[in-house]
């Protein structure tokens, strides 16, 4: 038996959801490019949850039972009141979505109908959980959701309390639309594996919330942007980035585990970073950001992936950085639902083996003479 370091190149299951092949990236065969120009996230959500786009009542069913599902259990909100104000985001993300369980009678039903529920039920409640908790560290109550209107639009109205600004909701839905599915990343992996154990879908979704944390995962779009926010200015970005890869430090946001000639995402991300930034009227974000990819590009010929113009996407629709995770979160729970869906459709226990390296033929010495 050897092992494959992480993983890579090996095939760990079936699935009709996404593909990356040859570079392109497909949800259930629709092309991300065709999706990201010509679709909203909550038809690329009925996309990936039933194999199929929604006709315009079906969508309409999906959005009123996506409003009447965002309200969280009073509970949970009053379990987020108690926690410390400076807690990770992620942390308290990953921690509400296992509460929500608690509150759900549902929540071991592991009927078909059941699981679709809870996975509309998620989608719907993972943005209410993220805007309380940005509310209620800044000592604010928590904005209830609105009814019948986008997960976009109710995001940014329930971090805010305003209507928002229809280029932010249009920029965060096609944001979302991105990030949705991705075949068999880590998370959506962790996901799996929950529950292939058949274990209830709240457990699939906290370890993909766990998984998606880390930099060299979800994780990397804050530390794109802390390292943007080190840098400082442009005149800054050509000696930090050349003392980084001198010391053979990664740049977060650039290189991928599949995409080794460019991630088909980061060019509409790179676009809206464009656009918001000419919109504001401030486009050193965009500006440092083309940079660092020259540099980057040229001397390693690694590309951006998806985390790395969606920082100043975020920071320019003047989301706080610490949740940029969690947004990827939103946007991935539709993923991580229609994967585990199809997990439960077609299961068999993940248990794959490891290669052993640690000593051999050992004996026990009583204690007293160790
Ligand atoms: C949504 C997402 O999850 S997208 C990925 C988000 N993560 C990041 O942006 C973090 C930065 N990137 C990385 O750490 C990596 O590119 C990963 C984890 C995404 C993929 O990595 P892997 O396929 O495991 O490649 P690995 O980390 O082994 O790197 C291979 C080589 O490229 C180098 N490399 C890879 N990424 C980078 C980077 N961002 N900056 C500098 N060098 C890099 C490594 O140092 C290594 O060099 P070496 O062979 O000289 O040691
Ligand atoms: O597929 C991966 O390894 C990471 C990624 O880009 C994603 O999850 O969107």
């Amino acid at each position: 038996m050897t092992a494959t370091k992480g993983l890579e190149g090996i095939v760990a299951t079936t699935s009709s959801i996404s593909s990356i092949i040859d570079g392109v990236l497909t949800y259930r065969g629709f092309d991300i490019d065709d999706l990201a120009e010509n679709a909203s996230f909550e038809e690329v959500a009925y996309l990936l949850w039933y194999g199929k786009l929604p006709t315009q009542s079906e969508l309409d069913g999906l959005i009123k039972r996506l409003g009447e599902n965002a309200a969280v259990p009073a509970g949970v909100i009053d379990q987020l009141k108690l926690y410390p104000k400076n807690t990770n985001s992620m942390a308290a993300l990953r921690t509400a979505v296992s509460s929500l369980a608690l509150y759900d009678e549902s929540a071991n039903d592991m009927s078909k109908e059941a699981n679709i529920q809870k996975a509309i039920k998620l989608q719907a409640q993972i943005p209410t959980l993220i805007a309380a908790f940005a509310r209620l560290r800044e000592g604010k109550e928590p904005v209830a959701p609105k009814a019948g209107v986008s997960i976009a639009t109710n995001f940014l109205y329930m971090l805010t309390g305003q209507e928002p600004d229809q280029v932010a909701v249009k920029a965060l839905d096609q944001a979302l639309v991105l990030h949705a599915d991705h075949e068999l990343n880590a998370s959506t992996f962790a996901a799996r594996v929950t529950v292939a154990t058949l274990s209830d879908i709240y457990s699939g979704v906290t370890s993909a919330i766990g998984a998606l944390k880390g930099p060299l995962h979800g994780g990397a779009n804050e530390a794109v942007m802390v390292m943007l926010e080190e840098i400082g200015s442009f005149a800054n970005v050509e000696p930090f980035i050349n003392a980084k890869l001198a010391n053979k430090e990664k740049i977060m946001g650039f290189g991928h585990r599949v995409y080794k000639n460019g991630d088909p995402r980061a060019k509409h991300l790179q676009k809206m970073s464009r656009e918001l930034g000419k919109l504001t009227g401030n486009m050193e974000l965009y500006e440092m950001s083309v940079k660092i990819e020259e540099l980057v590009t040229g001397q390693k010929g690694l590309k951006p992936n998806v985390d790395f113009y969606s920082a100043s996407v975020y920071t320019t629709l003047q989301i706080p950085r610490d949740l940029f995770t969690p947004i990827f979160a939103i946007s991935r729970a539709s993923g991580w639902t229609a994967h585990i869906l199809e997990q439960y459709d077609n299961n068999r226990l993940i248990r794959p083996r490891a290669e052993y390296t640690g000593p051999v033929d050992q004996k026990v010495t009583p204690i007293a003479q160790r």
